[in-house]
């Protein structure tokens, strides 16, 4: 008999079944927690960094299919995490490795996705469903634990969509914290910047930890506020600078922050929002966001920079894009997706504010564009 290209199918995990809402049906097997999750289904194309993917905030009630197909040989540590736990609402993988392999590693996948109660599934042509995905675009779907497939489609038929959830006030803090450790280094642990240099008050919507180490790196003191923290709170802690972080759900109906970005912007303090940060931005200005077909999920996303023309390779992770059209005649674009001319960037002419739609942080991906964390300071410094 032929070795099972699924290993894992071999020994006793118990089988599971992966349904799309438009009725198409996988059969796998579990690898996480028992039961059943319901959500929209995206596709990453990062070929590292499975577990600053799954504890991305900004995933918070989306199912993430890896398109790497080899997911797991690496485990699971204390240091690669974005956040305090795992935002996915399901994992979908090709081959989940039976192995872990790394002197970093202190769990194997499959147990952290159990011991964080992560409904995921092994076993499938993960190639068949992002042609599905890319084709049709992200859609609703059920991963569930068992055999019952009918009853999985027709989970997967009541997910409602994404449009009009409102989630960063979900994952957001629910109290004021002071930020102060910088990047990890091997050997090294985190860092302990010197954090008295300027003040930054960023607003958490889901923060990924990697921009906040990026700007505590640079010695900023930085103070991280829950969502939906009034903008005159915020104000009265003498901000030199605030950041809008990056967040899951749709942008739209989060009027609090939309707000908080309309008054930045018109007190003129120095403003930098990443990814649902540029959405709300762009909001605040009157301009619309529109819902993507599949979204950006990656780490090799080519973005140019209208200035210069220089182009940088970026990690990106949004389904909600800003029509670029509907922003009025003080944003200027500064950066477009050469993937498919999306706006990846805009800045105001009339006070120091821009945004980002893409990730410089990184985590996982390339480091291009991690200059934009430096553009920042100069515009707290009152540089161009
Ligand atoms: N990473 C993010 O901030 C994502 C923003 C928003 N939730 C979107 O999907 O477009």
């Amino acid at each position: 008999m032929l070795p099972s290209l699924f290993p894992e199918e071999s020994n006793s995990s118990p089988s599971a079944i992966l349904a799309l809402a438009d009725g198409t049906i996988f059969k796998g097997v579990s690898i996480g927690a028992d039961g059943y999750t319901v959500a929209e289904v995206v596709f990453n194309t990062s070929m590292t960094g499975y577990q600053e993917i799954l504890t991305d905030p900004s995933y918070n009630g989306q199912i993430v299919t890896l398109t790497y197909p080899h997911i797991g040989n690496t485990g699971v540590n204390d240091e690669d995490v974005e956040s305090s736990r795992v935002h996915v609402a399901g994992l979908v993988v090709r081959d989940c490795s039976l192995r872990v392999s790394s002197f970093r590693a202190t769990q194997s996948l499959p147990d952290y996705l159990k011991s964080q109660g992560i409904v995921a599934i092994s076993g499938i042509d993960t190639r068949k469903l992002t042609r599905i995905l890319r084709d049709g675009g992200a859609q609703g779907a059920c991963i569930l634990v068992g055999d019952d497939a009918q009853r999985a489609v027709a989970l997967a038929q009541g997910f409602p969509g994404m449009s009009g959830q409102d989630l960063a006030k979900v994952v957001s803090i629910k109290s004021t914290e002071t930020w102060t450790e910088g990047s990890w280094t091997l050997g090294q642990g985190f860092a302990r910047p010197d954090c008295n240099g300027k003040h930054v008050v960023a607003y958490d919507f889901g923060a990924k930890t990697n921009i906040l180490r990026l700007i505590a790196d640079r010695g900023c003191r930085v103070t991280v506020v829950p969502a939906q923290t009034p903008v005159a709170e915020v104000l009265a802690l003498k901000p030199d600078g605030i950041f809008l972080s990056n967040g899951p759900g749709d942008p739209e109906p989060c009027d609090y922050a939309i707000e908080t970005a309309r008054v930045a912007m018109e007190k003129k303090i120095p403003l930098f929002g990443i990814c649902l940060g540029q959405q709300l931005m762009a909001l605040a200005l009157g301009g619309k966001t529109v819902k993507m077909k599949s979204g950006h999920h990656g780490a090799n996303h080519p973005v140019q920079d209208l200035d210069t023309g220089r182009v940088f390779i970026t990690s990106q992770n949004h389904g909600f894009t800003v029509d670029v059209n509907t922003l009025p005649a003080n944003a200027r674009a500064t950066h477009v997706s050469l993937f498919d001319g999306t706006l990846q960037g805009f800045e105001l002419t009339d006070c120091p504010a821009f945004c980002f739609q893409g990730h410089p942080e990184a985590s996982p991906g390339p480091h291009d564009i991690i200059g934009l964390f430096d553009k920042f300071i100069s515009l707290m410094a009152g540089q161009k």
